[in-house]
């Protein structure tokens, strides 16, 4: 049976972790403010932004909400941004993904400050990511790093096979592990022979973006098999990108989903918030 990583666990522990450095920072006169922007009504972000906003309001940051009508220009947004830039009292500035058609989301991206850039998103940030530089880290791949080291997995020397190449997932999720001293794959719609190259991995990463799309034809037997997929099935049921059931009997270790690597993200972000007062 595979050891379950548990990131609803973890996510807590980082979480307690963060509390209590919050509240030695206050103690020193030092807040922490994170604004927090959401266009539209789009369900899951909703649940999303609402979970953000209370691990904030766990760990002692405050969190500053700004909810925006589905029809807002990308000219009113950059507006906000900019004011917010300008704003000493806020830390850090996360604007919810993702954004209606009519809003150029790189265009935002790229306006947040990026001293403020508590996504990990702005190029500046990638840029230091790829030279090994001190900066924001993406939260969904920074909480990969965590599960897999809390977890006692060692990465280095490990053939670690992505799936997805996105810039939010796919591509900081293979600057993380190559800096972790992994052999680094990256595995895309292109890929050919896909399950030849993912039965290579001893850490599979699965952002494919289809439900239940990996089964065991994918996996190498005892290899670790972490999902960042996220689906409601024909049941409404949440599920991820790998298909659980059939694969957890072929790991040495899973992530579950819901219950794995959506809470670490969120950890992550509470994370980068602090780290824009530490010094
Ligand atoms: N500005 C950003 N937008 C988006 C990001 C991001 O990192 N920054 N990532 C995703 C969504 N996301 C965070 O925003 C996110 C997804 C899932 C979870 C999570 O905890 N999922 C739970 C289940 C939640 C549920 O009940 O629906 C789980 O897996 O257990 C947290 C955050 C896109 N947008």
């Amino acid at each position: 049976m595979a050891q379950l990583i548990d990131g609803k666990a973890i996510s807590q522990q980082i979480k307690d972790e963060l509390k209590a450095e919050v509240e030695a920072l206050k103690n020193d006169g030092t807040d922490i403010c994170l604004a927090v922007i959401q266009v539209g009504d789009d369900p899951a972000s909703s649940v999303y932004v609402r979970n953000k906003k209370r691990a904030c309001a766990y760990i002692g940051v405050e969190s500053r909400a700004y909810e925006l009508p589905e029809d807002t220009t990308e000219e009113q947004l950059v507006e906000l941004v900019k004011e917010l830039n300008a704003d000493d009292t806020v830390n850090g500035i996360l604007v919810q993904l993702p954004l209606p058609a009519q809003i150029d989301e790189d265009k935002i991206i790229r306006t947040i400050s990026a001293d403020k850039d508590v996504d990990g998103f702005h190029p500046e940030s990638v840029g230091k990511l790829w030279i090994g530089e001190k900066g924001f880290l993406s939260c969904t791949p920074a909480g990969v790093i965590q599960l897999l080291k809390r977890s006692g997995i060692e990465i280095a020397g490990k053939e670690c096979v992505i799936i997805g190449r996105s810039n939010i997932v796919g591509k900081p999720m293979a600057a993380l592990l190559l800096r972790e001293n992994g052999t680094v794959t990256i595995a895309h719609s292109r890929t050919k022979n896909l399950a030849d190259v993912t039965r290579r991995a001893d850490i599979l990463i699965v952002a494919i973006g289809k439900e239940r799309f990996i089964t065991s034809d994918y996996v190498k037997e005892g290899a670790v098999v972490i999902d960042v997929g996220m689906h409601r099935d024909a049941e409404n049921h949440l599920c991820g990108d790998v298909d659980f059931a059939d694969v957890e009997p072929v790991a040495s270790a899973i992530t579950p989903v819901p219950g794995g690597v959506g809470p670490m993200t969120i950890a992550m972000l509470m994370n980068n918030c602090v780290e824009t007062v530490r010094s």
